[in-house]
C-alpha cells in the first residue's frame, strides 16, 4: 500500500470514493484523477494524482492504493478537465532559462538535445540559401505570427510590445514581399501592437481577416465590405461571425469563474477567448482547467486549444491559421505555387496548422520559432524573435542583391 505522508486531518481516497464521484475506474484508467481538498468549486489546496508516479511522494499509484490526503472533502476533476490539465502541462515545458538556472548539467543535456534537434529543423539563418534558392523567379509571400515570433513572450499579455527595430524590419520586408500577420489576438489588438498599415492582418487565429477589395474575396460568404483605420475600403472575412454573442457570453462567464484564481487572466480575442495561466501558481492549474470546463461544458459548439501557458476557447468551425493562409494566398492572387513561395514563421501550437498546409501542399516553408526542441510540421527553425528579425533583414538583402544581379 502506497501512502502519502500522514496527517491528522487525513481521510483516505478509498473512503471518499464511497460517497464522492471518485471510483475505482478512475484509478485504473490512464486518465488523471484529481483529488480535491475542498468541496467544489475547486480551490488552491488540491492534490493531483496520476496513474504514473506521484509527483511529490514518489509512490506509484496502483489499483489498491490508499491515499491519505490532507483535509480532503470533495470529488475529482472530471476527465475532460483533467485532459485539459494534461495539455496545459505538456504545452508549458519549463523555459530554458529556468532549467539552466536549476541545473547546469541538465543545461548541457538540453544544449545537446537542441543541437540534435537542429539537424531535423535546421536554422533558417544557417540554411538561408536552401530557402531562397527555390524562390528564384518566384514571389515570396510572408506570413508572420505575432506573440513569441515578432515580440518576446512576457508575463503580461497587454505588454507584449514589439521593438522598434523589429517594426522597422517588418516594414522593410513588406516593401519587397506581400506580408500578413496571422495572430490569435483580436485583429484590432494585433494591429495596435504592429501599427503598420501596409500589411494584411488576420486576427482570432485567422477567423477575422482584413484584406484588399478583390472579387475573389467577395465570392466568399461571411465576407463584408468595411473600411480600415485609414478609411480605405477593405474586405472583411469573418467565418465565425455568428459566434460573436456566444463568445462574449463565455468571456464574461470565464472572467467571473476565474476571478478568485490569483494570476489568471482572461482575454477577449473577439472570435475566441484566451485564459492565461502563466502567472498562476502551478498547483492551481488544476483549478483553471476545471473552471474553464465548468463554463464550456454548456457550449458544445466551442472547443479548447492550447498555447503557451494559455487555454483558448474557440468555435467548432473548420477554420484555423492554415485555412487563413490558403484564403489569403487566394485572395491576394498568390495561390500558384509555380510563381509563389509562401513562408510562414510562428512559434505556437496553432501555427502548426499553417505549417501543415505548406508541408502537405508541398508549397513553401514553415519556420518554427523555438529555443527548445519540439516536434513540428515546420521545415526550419529560428531560436527567438531576435533571429526572426535577422531572417527578415536577410530576406531584404537577398532581394536587393538578386534584383541588382538580374539587371
Ligand atoms: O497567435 P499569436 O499571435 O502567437 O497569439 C497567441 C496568444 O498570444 C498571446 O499570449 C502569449 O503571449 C503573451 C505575451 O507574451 C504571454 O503572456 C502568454 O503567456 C502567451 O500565451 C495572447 O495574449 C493570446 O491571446 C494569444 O492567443
Amino acid at each position: 500500500m502506497d501512502c502519502l505522508p500522514n496527517n491528522s486531518d487525513n481521510k483516505t481516497l478509498k473512503s471518499l470514493s464511497s460517497d464522492r464521484r471518485l471510483d475505482s475506474m478512475d484509478l485504473k484508467s490512464n486518465h488523471t484523477a484529481l483529488v480535491l481538498a475542498d468541496p467544489a468549486p475547486l480551490n488552491k489546496s488540491t492534490l493531483r494524482v496520476s496513474s504514473g508516479l506521484l509527483p511529490y511522494s514518489g509512490a506509484t499509484l496502483s489499483q489498491n492504493l490508499f491515499l491519505t490526503v490532507p483535509t480532503m472533502k470533495a470529488g475529482i476533476l472530471d476527465i475532460r478537465a483533467s485532459n485539459c490539465l494534461d495539455s496545459m502541462e505538456s504545452s508549458s515545458p519549463p523555459d530554458k532559462k529556468s532549467r539552466d538556472f536549476n541545473n547546469d548539467l541538465e543545461s548541457t543535456d538540453t544544449d545537446v538535445a537542441y543541437c540534435a534537434w537542429l539537424l531535423k529543423y535546421p536554422s533558417a539563418l544557417a540554411s538561408f540559401d536552401q530557402i531562397t534558392n527555390p524562390a528564384k523567379g518566384k514571389r515570396i509571400a510572408l506570413f508572420l505570427d505575432y506573440d513569441g515570433t515578432l515580440s518576446p513572450i512576457v508575463d503580461n499579455p497587454d505588454c507584449a510590445f514589439m521593438s522598434n527595430d523589429m517594426r522597422a524590419a517588418v516594414k522593410n520586408v513588406a516593401q519587397f514581399f506581400p506580408t500578413a500577420i496571422i495572430s490569435g489576438r483580436s485583429r484590432d489588438k494585433v494591429y495596435e501592437f504592429v501599427g503598420l498599415s501596409e500589411l494584411n492582418y488576420a486576427g482570432s487565429h485567422g477567423m477575422d481577416i482584413m484584406g484588399p477589395v478583390r472579387q475573389s474575396f467577395d465570392d466568399h460568404s461571411n465576407c463584408i465590405r468595411s473600411t480600415d483605420n485609414q478609411g480605405k475600403e477593405v474586405n472583411l472575412f469573418q467565418p465565425a461571425s455568428e459566434f460573436l454573442p456566444m463568445i462574449d457570453e463565455v468571456f464574461n462567464s470565464l472572467i467571473n469563474n476565474t476571478k478568485d484564481i490569483r494570476g489568471a487572466k482572461v482575454e477577449n480575442n473577439k472570435f475566441c477567448v484566451s485564459v492565461h495561466y502563466r502567472n498562476v501558481d502551478e498547483k492551481d492549474w488544476t483549478v483553471v482547467a476545471q473552471r474553464v470546463h465548468d463554463v464550456i461544458r454548456n457550449y458544445p459548439r466551442l472547443r479548447l486549444t492550447h498555447g503557451r501557458k494559455v487555454v483558448e476557447v474557440r468555435p467548432v468551425i473548420n477554420w484555423d491559421k492554415g485555412k487563413a493562409v490558403t484564403f489569403l494566398l487566394e485572395s491576394l492572387g498568390l495561390s500558384n505555387c509555380e510563381d509563389v513561395l509562401p513562408i510562414y514563421v510562428g512559434d505556437d501550437q496553432t501555427d502548426e496548422d499553417a505549417f501543415k498546409v505548406l508541408r502537405e501542399g508541398n508549397c513553401g516553408y514553415g519556420i518554427l520559432v523555438s529555443s527548445v526542441p519540439k516536434e513540428s510540421n515546420a521545415f526550419f527553425s529560428l531560436k527567438d524573435p531576435q533571429e526572426v528579425m535577422e531572417f527578415l533583414k536577410s530576406l531584404v538583402v537577398w532581394k536587393k542583391t538578386s534584383t541588382l544581379c538580374n539587371k
